[in-house]
C-alpha cells in the first residue's frame, strides 16, 4: 500500500501531517481567486523620486510607466527660479494594462539638493514620509477601519547625479536619515553621459560607499520554494542596483523597429536595450516583479518599526502576558487562589468595618451612660435637698415655731398662722 502521510515536527514543535489527496479537492484554484479579487480591486502603488534638479526623474517616470505623467515642461518653467526650500509634489494617474488597474501616485520632491547649503534637505522629506505613516496609524485606530486610504510610500527612487565620482555628502546623508523608514533604491542619473567602464568604477565607489556607511537599500527577499530561475533573475536586478538609467519620451527608427532612446552623432542609446542601460532591470523590478514585495517591506518591516518606535515614546507598552502559552489546569487554579484572595480580603475588609462600628457604638453608650448617671446623681442630690429642707418644717412644727415668712413675698399675700 502507498504510504500517503508523512509528518514533520515544524519549528513550534507542533507536528505538521502532510496527506496526499485521494481526488480532486479545489483549493489549487485559490490563487486564481486571489487574481480575479485583484484584477477587479485594481492595484495601487505610491512611489517618490529625489534628486537634483534636471537629473531626469520626470522623463524617467514618464519612460517607466510609458505614459506622460508629467507633460512637457514649458520655457518658462525651465526658466523659472527655483524654490526656496524642498516641496512635496503629490500625483495621482489611474494606468490600465490589459484590463489590470493602477493607480500610479508619483511624489516628486522639487528643491532637493538645489541649495547652496542642502544640510537640512532630507528633512521635509522624512516628515512627509513620517505623516504618511502617522496617517495610517490614525486610521488604524478608528473604529471604523473599513476604508483605509494607504498613502505610505512604497519606494524612494533616489536619483545619483552622474559624476563619476564618488556619493556626494547630500546623497550620503539623504540615504543615512531615510533607510529606516522607506525602501530605498539607488539609480545613477543620465547613464548615458559616462562610458560603460565610468559606470561600472561609479558603482563600485557608489556600494562601498552605501556599506561604510551602513545604509540599507532595498533587496529583494528569497524564498525557500522560489525556482532556480527566479532566484537567477532576482539576483541578476540585484547585481544591477545602483541602476544606472537612461530616460526617454522620444522614439526613433533603428534598423526598421522604433525604438525609445536619446539620439546623438554617433548613434542612438535606446532605453530598452539591456546592453545599453539598466532601464529595463530597474522596470522589472519596480513594476514587473517587485511591485508587491515593494509595498508588503513597507507595512510589514518599515511601518511595524515606525508604529512600534512611535507608541514606544508615547509610553504604550504590549502586555507580554498576552502571547502566554496558557495551561487551562493551571489558569483554572490561578483563578481559584486569585478568587480566594480576594474572598479574603474582602472579609478582613467587612471585619474592620464592622469593628469600627462597634467601638464607636460602645463610645456612645458610654457617654449617655455617664450623662444619665450625672443626671441620676443631680436629681437624687435634689431630692436629699428636698428632704432635708421638708424635715426642717417638720421639725419646727412640730416644735410650734411659728415659720419665717419667705423672703420676697409680696405684703399683701402673707399671713400668720
Ligand atoms: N542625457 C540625458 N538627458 C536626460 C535624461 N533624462 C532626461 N534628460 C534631460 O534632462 C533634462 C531635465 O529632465 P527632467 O526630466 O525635466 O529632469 P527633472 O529631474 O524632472 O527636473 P526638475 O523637474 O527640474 O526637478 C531634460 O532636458 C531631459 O531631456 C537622460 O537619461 N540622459
Amino acid at each position: 500500500m502507498m504510504n500517503d502521510q508523512a509528518s514533520t515536527p515544524s519549528a513550534s514543535g507542533i507536528t505538521v501531517i502532510r496527506k496526499k489527496l485521494q481526488g480532486y479537492v479545489g483549493f489549487a484554484n485559490l490563487p486564481n481567486q486571489v487574481h480575479r479579487k485583484s484584477v477587479k480591486t485594481g492595484f495601487q502603488f505610491t512611489c517618490m523620486v529625489v534628486g537634483e534638479s534636471g537629473l531626469g526623474k520626470s522623463t524617467l517616470v514618464n519612460t517607466l510607466f510609458n505614459t506622460q505623467l508629467y507633460p512637457p515642461k514649458e520655457i518658462a518653467e525651465l526658466t523659472a527660479e527655483l524654490p526656496q526650500t524642498v516641496e512635496i509634489k503629490s500625483t495621482t494617474a489611474d494606468i490600465e494594462e490589459n484590463g489590470v488597474k493602477l493607480k500610479l501616485t508619483v511624489v516628486d520632491t522639487p528643491g532637493f539638493g538645489d541649495f547652496v547649503n542642502n544640510e537640512e534637505s532630507w528633512k521635509p522629506i522624512l516628515d512627509d514620509i513620517e505623516s504618511r505613516c502617522d496617517a495610517y496609524l490614525e486610521q488604524e485606530n478608528r473604529v471604523n477601519r473599513r476604508k483605509m486610504a494607504d498613502n505610505r510610500i512604497h519606494a524612494c527612487l533616489y536619483f545619483i547625479s552622474p559624476t563619476g565620482h564618488a556619493l556626494k555628502a547630500v546623497d550620503i546623508e539623504f540615504m543615512r536619515r531615510l533607510h529606516t523608514r522607506v525602501n530605498l533604491i539607488p539609480i545613477i542619473a543620465k547613464a548615458d553621459t559616462m562610458t560603460e567602464e565610468e559606470v561600472v568604477a561609479f558603482k563600485e565607489r557608489i556600494l562601498a560607499d552605501i556599506n561604510y556607511h551602513q545604509i540599507q537599500i532595498y533587496q529583494a527577499p528569497v524564498y525557500e520554494y522560489d525556482d532556480m530561475e527566479t532566484i537567477a533573475e532576482n539576483s541578476e536586478i540585484m547585481s544591477k542596483i545602483p541602476f544606472a538609467v537612461v530616460g526617454s519620451d522620444k522614439e526613433f527608427d533603428v534598423d526598421g523597429r522604433r525604438v525609445r532612446g536619446r539620439m546623438y552623432p554617433w548613434g542612438i542609446i535606446e532605453v530598452d536595450n539591456e546592453d545599453h542601460c539598466d532601464f529595463v532591470k530597474l522596470r522589472q523590478m519596480l513594476i514587473r516583479t517587485h511591485m508587491e514585495e515593494l509595498k508588503e517591506y513597507t507595512n510589514d518591516v518599515l511601518y511595524e518599526n515606525y508604529r512600534t518606535e512611535k507608541l514606544t515614546a508615547m509610553g504604550i507598552q504590549q502586555d507580554p502576558s498576552v502571547f502566554k502559552e496558557v495551561n487551562p489546569t493551571q489558569k483554572m487554579e490561578e483563578e481559584r487562589l486569585a478568587h480566594e484572595q480576594k474572598l479574603a480580603k474582602m472579609e478582613s475588609e467587612m471585619r474592620a468595618v464592622f469593628q469600627a462600628k462597634v467601638t464607636e457604638k460602645e463610645a456612645k453608650l458610654k457617654h449617655s451612660e455617664a450623662e444619665l448617671y450625672a443626671r441620676h446623681k443631680e436629681m437624687k442630690e435634689a431630692l436629699d435637698r428636698q428632704r432635708a429642707d421638708l424635715e426642717e418644717k417638720k421639725r419646727r412644727l412640730e416644735s410650734g415655731r411659728p415659720n419665717t415668712p419667705e423672703k420676697g413675698k409680696k405684703k399683701g399675700f402673707s399671713f400668720n398662722k
